[in-house]
């Protein structure tokens, strides 16, 4: 379907063939003309993740140019295979910052400015359960759907929490080996993609924007270790959010712009719009010259030293621990089903959790998800999480039952249904493919799909 010709604003017209020259014919008309590409990546923390993401889509599928494990395409988010967090759907650029960040399994993370959560889920892949990722967002509404989005990523060392970028400093002054941010920002590289970037797009943006940058990045730079890395990003073409934003970084904090080894046909960013050595490092990704959407990606080094918040030994309180049936009733379960811990194990008000190993004391922060939630104690018993099951790494050898599409649609509707047997908690899975828990009693398969996730 051909999508409407986008409307420029007058004024980014003008703007723009000052900035561009000749240039800025083609890149007009790629923004008028032109079509967004849509794309998703496949989750390798998954059991066959790459699989059964080509069994699924009958299309042949074309990757996706900065990432790996990019693929163009849509997703359809009613899905199985979306629900049991196998894709998530992200503009193909948008790819570029997880693979230029490049986090690594054991390392602190932090995705300042994280919702919905396509660089999180990106770092999260990269880091394979080691290592604690933090995944922080402003806007409550908007933390809830990155924290559901994580869950069904199958993350077990993420904790989500819910602050401006200055309350996190005191929590974490020194602590990170890595941040993101990926920055809100005037939208320009969206125009094709949503008409409402044009539409709240005005002459001003780009300076609003470039002050709320440089107030998150001055957070930022203080959480990092030193010699930790920060990738700075937009989805603008504005010189005042990128070039101009890397030159402000260079020039007031003790800060080096690294090189971004890209195989792929990227640009670097404009010298001549910022003010500092080394711009020629940064990425651009234009619409005239590359597939998808506008966007910048800068990664630099931070070789000042930022005082270390004590690490504080996160003391288990008391009530944090397990009792001895608790113990037993975990132990039991985790052993039928092979599940691996690799944080700590906590509980709050009967509620089990794993609790990233290299997670400070979160006293006093607002926080969405700890880490895995397991499963809860109830009675003299133990019911295992739907965050649970996404997170499973192996189907064989455990209890599960394999059910059909048509069962599958049941019970993300909230309804039981009827299999011989009596073998009491059981995986379900579909094709392989782990979509939630199951209590199957006297051939009826009781339902534990979340209420609030519910769809038909
Ligand atoms: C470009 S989006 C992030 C997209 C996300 N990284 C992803 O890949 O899904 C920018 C985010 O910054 C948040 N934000 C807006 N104002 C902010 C502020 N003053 N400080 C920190 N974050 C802010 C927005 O709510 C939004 O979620």
């Amino acid at each position: 379907m051909k999508e409407e010709a986008t409307t420029l604003p007058q004024q980014f017209i003008k703007k723009y063939r000052l900035l561009l020259g000749e240039e800025s014919t083609e890149f007009f008309c790629a923004l008028e003309q032109g079509s967004a590409k849509k794309g998703f990546r496949w989750n390798p923390l998954k059991p066959a993740g790459l699989a059964m993401v080509q069994t699924y889509h009958s299309e042949e599928l074309q990757p996706a140019p900065y990432s790996n494990e990019g693929f163009l395409g849509t997703v359809n988010g009613k899905s199985f295979l979306h629900q049991a967090g196998y894709e998530y759907s992200q503009e193909p650029s948008a790819m570029i910052v997880g693979t230029v960040a490049a986090a690594k399994p054991g390392e602190k993370v932090l995705d300042l400015c994280a919702a919905p959560g396509g660089k999180s889920t990106q770092l999260a892949a990269q880091m394979r359960g080691k290592g604690l990722l933090v995944s922080n967002e402003i806007f409550p509404k908007r933390a809830k759907i990155l924290s559901e989005n994580i869950e069904r990523w199958g993350v077990s060392n993420a904790i989500v929490t819910n602050h401006a970028p200055a309350e996190l400093v005191p929590h974490f002054s020194g602590f990170f080996d890595r941040i993101v941010v990926d920055a809100p920002c005037s939208g320009e590289g969206m125009f094709r993609k949503d008409p409402n970037a044009v539409k709240e797009w005005t002459e001003e943006s780009p300076l609003h924007c470039q002050k709320r940058q440089q107030e998150i990045l001055s957070s930022a730079i203080k959480m990092l270790k030193h010699e930790g890395q920060l990738i700075y990003s937009t989805c603008t073409f504005a010189p005042e959010e990128n070039e101009e934003i890397i030159s402000w970084l260079v020039e007031n904090y003790p800060v080096t712009i690294e090189e971004i080894p890209l195989s792929q046909t990227v640009s670097s960013g404009r010298p001549e719009w910022g003010s500092v050595d080394g711009l020629d490092k940064t990425v651009r990704i234009w619409p005239h010259e590359n597939q998808g959407e506008g966007h910048f990606v800068a990664k630099l080094t931070f070789h000042g030293q930022n005082p270390t918040c004590k690490e504080k030994k996160v003391r288990k309180k008391r009530k944090e621990q397990l009792t001895k049936e608790q113990e037993k009733l975990w132990t039991e379960f985790s052993m039928d089903f092979h599940y691996e811990i690799t944080g700590r194990l906590l509980v709050f008000n009967d509620h089990l959790w794993e609790v990233p190993e290299l997670l400070p004391s979160l006293d006093g922060l607002k926080v969405m998800r700890t880490g895995l939630h397991l499963g809860d104690f109830k009675k003299n018993r133990f019911e295992p999480s739907y965050a649970l099951a996404l997170a499973m790494k192996k189907t064989e050898n455990i209890p599960c039952l394999s059910i059909t599409q048509k069962e599958w649609q049941s019970y993300t509707a909230g309804e039981t249904f009827q299999r011989d047997g009596d073998q009491g908690w059981v995986l379900l899975v579909l094709d392989k493919i782990p979509v939630g828990f199951g209590k199957q009693v006297k051939g009826t398969v009781k339902n534990f799909f979340p209420k609030g996730l519910r769809f038909r």
